[in-house]
């Protein structure tokens, strides 16, 4: 579903960021681990062809995203690709289900997926009415909503307290599992490691 070869990204006047290939099956976690500024950011950015790598290839579902002109990538993207941040970035004004339904306006597919992470009662709330793990599962519904084959998670547990930070990883999984997605979490949060076996250290 998800690999990767000789990937390597130069800033502009920065060193260049080399990572380890890379590879997930569909219905698998893959772990990225790292301490601040070995280029986790990079990474996801050029997973999620956000970001043009300077050498080296990228395959999401048999396409080598990075040979992709970028409408075609932002169409790409947009069908298979969905991306789960640390901060949730919904729109104040709206209410949880408007937000959600931006993404895709599928009300028979918002309303099972709210059912299984557990956010129905939420839908007619604002964002900031949530909690942050609250927040975390209507994010995670949202990159679920268009049933994605590769899902990426950047942070997507650091602003949780412990029981929330299980919690929502196995959710993610789980739901990742039963959508037959790949899911690469990227992250600095050590409790993951616990969780997911499949697991890369950048440095
Ligand atoms: N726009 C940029 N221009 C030049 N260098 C950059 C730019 N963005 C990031 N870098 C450098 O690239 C490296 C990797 O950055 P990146 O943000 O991917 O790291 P990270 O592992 O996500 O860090 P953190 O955990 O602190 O967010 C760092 O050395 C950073 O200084």
């Amino acid at each position: 579903m998800l690999y990767t070869r000789n990937l390597a990204y130069a800033y502009p006047n920065g060193r260049t960021l080399r990572f380890p290939d890379m590879e997930c099956a569909e219905g698998n976690v893959l772990l990225i681990t790292g301490g601040s500024g070995v280029g986790k950011t990079t990474l996801l950015h050029l997973l999620a062809g956000l970001l043009k790598p300077s050498g080296g290839e990228v395959q999401v579902a048999g396409t080598a995203i990075q040979s992709l002109k970028s409408g075609a990538m932002d169409a790409f993207r947009g069908k298979h690709i969905g991306i789960i941040y640390q901060q949730s970035h919904f729109i104040a004004a709206l209410s949880v289900k408007e937000n959600l339904l931006l993404a895709k306006k599928d009300h028979t597919r918002l309303l099972e997926l709210s059912q299984k992470l557990g956010i129905q009662s939420l839908l007619h709330k604002k964002p900031t009415q949530l909690s942050q793990g609250e927040q975390q599962r209507a994010s995670i519904t949202r990159a679920l909503i268009q049933s994605p084959q590769l899902l990426l998670a950047d942070e997507p547990t650091a602003s949780l307290d412990d029981d929330n930070c299980i919690a929502v990883a196995k959710l993610l999984a789980a739901q990742a599992a039963e959508q037959k997605a790949a899911l690469l979490i990227v992250t600095h949060d050590n409790r993951l490691k616990q969780l997911f076996a499949n697991h890369i250290t950048l440095s």
